[in-house]
């Protein structure tokens, strides 16, 4: 029988109504009716920073709630002192149901995946177009990753006043795929609408590469700023300290940004090989006449011929594979 507690994925374990119940137990578990809802909207260390009405609450999982754990964008339901007062530690009760979940691995081999926002429904995939040079092969990464969690991708190209967009565009403009371009005159004259629109009444994580200007970016966005430089007087350590994502609300609350650690690799080995050519539309009418269970990345593959035949860009197809053969490597040990 299963051990209540134990199983991460136990959500629905809750104390019936009716206490006469029969089940063994060594503790009675409260119903926690009393309990507040709440958004997560940081984690540093075991602390949880949960929004309860506009109170900025600090709290710990519960010990009941095992090892499931709470991430940025979860509800949750906490109990304890709500008041958001220096010092206080409420506890999470409850992580409620998501509608998405956005999963990242270290590296393509790495078995240990971790969620990195709950909740979200856009994924904002920021990329520059020089400075640092744009990295076709990240950005279709980050789509598999979208199109996995069920978010809707956003192409952000930012830094359009160093290099123009149309290479990039030419590709993954023909993906039916939304973006923005954006440049450094948007932030000075505070045009950064075009973006805004996008994100209004939605949750919309932030992902790229360490100076492609997500910060900047997101900042002109959100209400409060991202607080960055603020050293801590205990562990004397600076920025960066959490590894954690951070959920801002939009300037007028239409929404939600959350800000993802910036990360080298968006490691996918969580991901079924067979779904990664979803996230090559431009690809996927090519494998019509592939043979069956075709991996795409053998020699019968029928993408060869097709992207010969001038159908897709053979980029495209070289882009597909290396990320095919990451996750064969994988299988293989
Ligand atoms: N030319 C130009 N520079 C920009 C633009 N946007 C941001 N930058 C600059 O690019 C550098 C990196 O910007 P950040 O916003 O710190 O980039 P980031 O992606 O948040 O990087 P990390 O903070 O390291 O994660 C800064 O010097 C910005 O001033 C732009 O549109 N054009
Ligand atoms: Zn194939």
């Amino acid at each position: 029988m299963r051990r209540y507690g134990k199983n991460p994925d136990e959500d629905d374990v809750r104390v019936r109504p009716n206490r006469k119940g029969n089940r063994p137990r060594t503790s009675i578990r409260p119903k926690h009716e009393d309990a507040a809802e709440g958004m997560v909207l940081t984690v540093d260390r075991g602390r949880l920073t949960v929004l309860v009405d506009d109170r900025e609450v600090v709290a710990m999982k519960a010990r009941e709630l095992g090892r499931k754990s709470a991430v940025v964008g979860d509800r949750v339901a906490v109990v304890g002192d709500l008041s958001g007062a220096k010092d206080t530690l409420a506890r999470i009760v409850r992580v409620e149901e998501r509608s998405s979940v956005l999963r990242r691995t270290a590296d393509d081999t790495d078995p240990y995946e971790r969620v990195v926002v709950a909740n979200a429904d856009q994924l904002a995939i920021v990329t520059a177009l020089a400075d640092p040079e744009p990295r076709p092969r990240m950005i279709d990464r980050c789509l598999v990753a979208a199109y996995d969690a069920g978010l809707d991708p956003l192409l952000v190209l930012t830094k359009s006043d160093l290099a123009p967009a149309e290479p990039l565009l030419e590709t993954y403009g023909a993906l039916d795929l939304d973006y923005v371009v954006t440049s450094k005159e948007d932030f000075l004259t505070g045009g950064v609408e075009q973006i805004r629109q996008r994100l209004e009444g939605r949750a919309t994580a932030f992902v790229g590469h360490s100076g492609v200007g997500k910060t900047t970016l997101v900042n002109a966005l959100v209400e409060r700023q991202r607080t960055t430089g603020h050293v801590n007087a205990v562990t004397g350590r600076g920025r960066h300290t959490t590894t954690s994502a951070l959920a801002l609300p939009l300037r007028d609350d239409s929404g939600w940004v959350i800000d993802t650690p910036g990360v080298r690799s968006f490691g996918l080995a969580h991901i079924d090989p067979s779904r990664v050519i979803h996230a090559f539309p431009d690809l996927e009418p090519g494998t019509e006449e592939c043979p069956r269970a075709c991996s795409h990345d053998e020699p019968d593959c029928a993408l060869d011929a097709w992207v010969a035949a001038g159908h897709a860009e053979p980029a495209r197809l070289d882009s597909l594979r290396r990320l095919l053969a990451t996750r064969e490597r994988r299988e293989g040990d």
